[in-house]
């Protein structure tokens, strides 16, 4: 892994113990591994006008325009920043993150409190270099492009912010998620241990909250446990998001670093009140840390909690199992978050090799006729006398009735209770129409797998966000979410984040076939 413990504290931090050389050797030969680091330095002369650090001459420089969607009350519409994209030999492209210097001239630096800090001293010879950057794709061909490339996290060598200077304040929106509770810890610990930093302050109860008067001052003796409890200590909310009301909120606070921890809506958020903050001119880094079970947030390899909820969904997966066994012609039925991706569902399957059948918003399905569920089911239950189902809540939405639908606060879709109807259509098939007594057990663990403190790696994981953000906000970067990438801690530039969700694959339109197509996940399960 990417960190070291230091000897003295239980803070761990990010370190480089990568030979540059090394590296940069494999990598003339393109074939980045998956640890792959890229030097910008060697390589090419980059610079660009953005950020005054780079020195050498200009390779190339293209700007773009993309549009940030708001579906927020906000009535400010700023102007959306420019994407920094960097062009280097053998189509290398680096998608970099806003700095602070890019809108405020003369910025003051400062060097490093880490290297002053007995606990961290081992970290000045591992500051991150400036040019470090991490490939999106690992899988490269002989004569391809080097492809995109994203930020290296880390500690830099100088910082933006004199330590006594810094007001921080953290906000957690959206659903709850495993880790929650971890990674404001360690922005808490991290700003005061690392940077010896005072002011961090809670907001309380997500966006809508944040421009009113309930916060909360963080310090290490304060969170000292959270990490140990499911859910967020300040608290969470959907909708309510006024950027221009965040944002005076932020600047009649004094605050100038801004943790935002949350799924792909808060990521929205967190860009719109970005760009009002770099539209106002104002001295504040933006820092996302990406949150959502359903995994559905792009580019990075996957969200904090995410293992964790998997773990829990065995438990259900389990039951399921042991009943649908246990009696004749018995069928577990799961159903697992997730609203627009399957991941949970998908490698809760994958993992307990119980299921027979997993059914995923992605891939829609259809009961009836030749390639149908019940034709599935029915095959399973001659073959085997019993069989497990997982269903994403998202699935099948399309097949429910097709009243209006509904949205929640933040404009999500307000998903019918698939797990529900589709009990009801199997028992009412092989009952009414096919006169088989079936068994039909249903378990819907639903909250019980997001309302849970985080495991071990999640821990670990959400540690090292939480730490990159906070080294990434020092050193003046700002629009930008921590994420890992191919196992490397980066900095992507909210643009990426938000531009599409993640899926477990495109969508597909219902087939003839898709039962079958399912098969060889459900046998594979199985084996
Ligand atoms: N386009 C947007 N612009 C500004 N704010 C937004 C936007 N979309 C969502 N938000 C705000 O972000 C917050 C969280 O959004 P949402 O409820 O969709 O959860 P999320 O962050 O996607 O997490 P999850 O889906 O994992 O629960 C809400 O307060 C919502 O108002
Ligand atoms: O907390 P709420 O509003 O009930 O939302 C539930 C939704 O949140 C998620 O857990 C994502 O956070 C989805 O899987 C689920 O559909
Ligand atoms: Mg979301």
């Amino acid at each position: 892994m990417d960190f070291v413990v230091a000897p003295s504290s239980c803070h761990s931090l990010l370190n480089h113990s990568h030979n540059k050389n090394n590296i940069l050797y494999r990598s003339h030969f393109s074939v980045p591994s998956s640890a792959g680091i890229f030097s910008l330095r060697k390589f090419t002369s980059v610079s660009f006008r953005y950020d005054h650090r780079y020195r050498r001459g200009c390779s190339r420089i293209v700007c773009t325009r993309r549009r940030v969607m708001d579906s927020s009350n906000s009535p400010t519409s700023p102007e959306v920043s420019k994407p920094k994209i960097v062009t280097g030999p053998g189509g290398y492209v680096l998608e970099d993150v806003p700095h602070l210097s890019d809108y405020i001239p003369d910025l003051l630096t400062y060097p490093n409190p880490l290297q002053d800090n007995p606990a961290y001293s081992v970290v000045k010879q591992y500051f991150v270099h400036v040019d470090d950057t991490v490939p999106q794709k690992v899988v490269v061909h002989k004569d391809g492009p080097r492809g995109i490339h994203f930020r290296r996290a880390g500690p830099r060598q100088k910082v933006y912010f004199d330590s006594d200077e810094v007001h921080a304040c953290i906000v957690t929106c959206g659903g709850l998620c495993p880790g929650l509770n971890t990674v404001i810890r360690e922005i808490v610990c991290g700003l005061f241990h690392m940077y010896g930093v005072k002011k961090v302050l809670g907001i309380d109860g997500g966006y809508r909250r944040f421009y009113a008067k309930n916060t909360v001052n963080l310090n290490p003796k304060f969170v000292n446990d959270i990490h140990k409890r499911g859910g967020t200590i300040l608290g969470t909310s959907r909708g309510g998001h006024d950027t221009s009301k965040i944002v005076d909120s932020i600047q009649d606070r004094g605050i100038n670093q801004v943790y935002i921890i949350g799924g792909d809506g808060t990521q929205r958020g967190a860009s719109v009140i970005f760009e009002e903050i770099r539209r106002r001119g104002l001295k504040v880094s933006v820092a996302g840390i990406p949150k959502t079970i359903d995994n559905d947030i792009p580019v990075i390899d996957k969200s904090f909690g995410f293992d964790t909820a998997v773990e829990e969904a065995q438990r259900a997966i389990n039951a399921a199992h042991v009943e649908a066994e246990s009696i004749e012609n018995g069928i577990g039925l799961v159903k697992l978050m997730g609203r627009y991706s399957g991941f949970i569902a998908m490698h809760a399957t994958l993992a307990s090799r119980d299921v027979d059948c997993c059914l995923i918003p992605e891939s829609p399905f259809y009961l009836e006729g030749p390639g149908g569920l019940y034709e599935y089911i029915e095959r399973q239950l001659k073959e085997n006398g019993h069989m497990v189902i997982v269903i994403a809540e998202g699935a099948g939405q399309e097949l429910l009735s097709e009243s209006m639908t509904l949205k929640d606060a933040s404009g999500n879709k307000l998903l019918k209770d698939v797990g529900l109807w589709i009990s009801q259509k199997i028992k009412d098939y092989f009952s009414k129409e096919r006169k088989i007594p079936i068994n039909l057990k249903y378990i819907d663990p639903t909250y019980m797998i997001r309302a849970i403190p985080s495991n071990a790696s999640d821990n670990v994981y959400c540690t090292l966000l939480a730490q990159s953000a906070v080294h990434g906000a020092m050193a003046g970067y700002t629009g930008f979410t921590s994420g890992l990438v191919n196992g490397r801690q980066t900095y992507i530039p909210f643009s990426r984040i938000i531009e599409k969700q993640n899926k477990t694959m495109k969508k597909k339109r219902p087939t003839k076939e898709f039962v079958t197509k399912r098969l060889p996940i459900s046998i594979e399960a199985r084996q």
